[in-house]
C-alpha cells in the first residue's frame, strides 16, 4: 500500500489578488521542485471584498485572518503571507513553517519622466498609503506633497501614468513579482529609506501539528532570512507598534537599521552591527535591545498612546504631542 505521504496533495490557500497568487504560485513551484504535490485553493478575505479604508475594517490583519481560519478549519494545509503583513504575535495552533529566500527588500520610486526623488520639484505630489513611507518622505523631502492612496500595484502606478501624481513609492519585491521592475525610476537605499520589517520576505504558515507539512517546509526555509526578519520583527514587537505604525527595520548582511517616527513627527534612527549575530534568538535579543534603547532615550512610537500604552510617560516626554496623532488612515497593506 502507498504511504499517505506519497499521495497527499497539499492544499495551499491563497488570496485572489495578482500579488498573492504570484507569491503562492512561487511557493507552490518551490515545493513541487522538492517533490511535493500542491494545489492552490482560493480563500476570499474581508479585505479583498471591502473597499473601506483598511484601518476601518481592522487593518492589515484582515488579509491574514481568513487564511489562518482556513488553516485551522483544515480547509487548507499551507498559507503564504507577505511577512510584513503578518502580526508579530504568533497564532494559536499555527507555526511559521518556512521563510523562503527573500525578494528585494527595498522600497522603490515610480515617477513620471524617469525622475528620482532628488529630481522632483518642491510641491510634487507623491502617493503612498503607508505611514512609514510617509514619514521617510517627510524626513528626506519635507517640501513634497505626500498624498494618501490605496489600491493594488497596478492602481498605484496608474496614478502616475494618468498624471494625477508625480510619483508613488512601492515595494520593489511586489513590483519584481508582478514583472513591473521596468517602471522603477529609483531604488531607495535601505540604510536610509528603511524598509518595513520583513519586507520582501514570505511567510509560509501551517498547523503546528502537521508533521508532514512541517518536514516539507523545512526544505524551503532560508535560515539567514529567518535570522534577519527575526531581528526586524522583534524591533516592531518590542516597540509595541501595530502594523500601521511608522517603523522601519532592515537587517542587511552587515548592519541592522531602524527608523521610527516619534510623537512630534521627527524621524529617529538606530544602526547596530548584524554580521556577527549568530542565530534567531540572538537576532531577537538585538531587536529588543534597540527597541528598549529607543523607548528609553528617544520618543515612543506614536501608536503607543493610541493603544493605551503608558500615557504618563508619553505626556511627560512629549508635551508637544499633537492632538492629531492618532492611528494613520491607511496601513501599509493596501494591496
Ligand atoms: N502594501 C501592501 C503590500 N504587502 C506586501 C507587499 C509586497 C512587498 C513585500 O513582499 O513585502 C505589498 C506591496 C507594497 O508594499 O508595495
Amino acid at each position: 500500500m502507498t504511504p499517505v505521504s506519497q499521495t497527499r496533495v497539499l492544499r495551499l490557500g491563497t488570496r485572489r489578488s495578482a500579488l498573492a497568487t504570484t507569491q503562492s504560485t512561487w511557493v507552490a513551484d518551490l515545493l513541487r521542485a522538492n517533490g511535493s504535490k500542491v494545489e492552490l485553493v482560493e480563500v476570499t478575505t474581508h479585505g479583498d471584498v471591502n473597499r473601506a479604508p483598511l484601518a476601518q475594517i481592522g487593518g492589515t490583519g484582515v488579509f491574514v485572518s481568513a487564511l489562518r481560519d482556513a488553516l485551522l478549519a483544515d480547509a487548507v494545509d499551507l498559507a503564504v503571507h507577505s511577512l510584513k503583513d503578518l502580526p508579530t504575535a504568533a497564532a494559536d495552533g499555527l507555526v511559521l513553517g518556512a521563510v523562503p529566500e527573500r525578494e528585494d527588500p527595498r522600497d522603490a520610486l515610480v515617477a513620471s519622466g524617469g525622475r528620482t526623488l532628488a529630481d522632483l520639484p518642491a510641491g510634487a505630489r507623491v502617493g503612498t498609503g503607508s505611514p512609514r513611507r510617509t514619514a521617510l518622505l517627510r524626513a528626506l523631502r519635507p517640501d513634497l506633497d505626500v498624498v494618501a492612496i490605496r489600491g493594488n500595484v497596478d492602481t498605484r502606478i496608474g496614478f502616475v501614468t494618468a498624471g494625477e501624481l508625480d510619483a508613488v513609492v512601492l515595494a520593489a519585491s511586489g513590483l519584481a513579482r508582478l514583472g513591473r521592475l521596468g517602471d522603477v525610476t529609483e531604488f531607495f537605499d535601505p540604510t536610509e529609506y528603511v524598509p518595513a520589517p520583513g519586507q520582501g520576505a514570505l511567510a509560509v504558515e501551517c498547523r503546528s501539528g502537521d508533521a508532514e507539512v512541517l518536514q516539507v517546509l523545512a526544505a524551503i526555509d532560508a535560515p539567514h532570512v529567518r535570522r534577519a526578519v527575526a531581528a526586524e520583527r522583534q524591533v516592531l514587537a518590542s516597540l509595541e507598534a501595530g502594523c500601521s505604525a511608522p517603523v522601519g527595520a532592515h537587517a542587511g548582511e552587515e548592519t541592522l537599521h531602524v527608523a521610527v517616527e516619534d510623537h512630534a513627527g521627527v524621524l529617529v534612527r538606530r544602526a547596530r552591527p548584524f554580521a556577527t549575530v549568530p542565530d534567531e534568538p540572538s537576532a531577537r535579543t538585538l531587536g529588543a535591545e534597540i527597541a528598549r534603547d529607543l523607548l528609553q532615550h528617544e520618543l515612543r512610537p506614536h501608536t503607543s498612546a493610541a493603544r493605551g500604552g503608558d500615557p504618563e510617560v508619553t505626556l511627560e516626554n512629549h508635551p508637544q504631542d499633537r492632538s492629531d496623532d492618532g492611528p494613520r488612515p491607511d496601513p501599509e497593506s493596501g494591496s
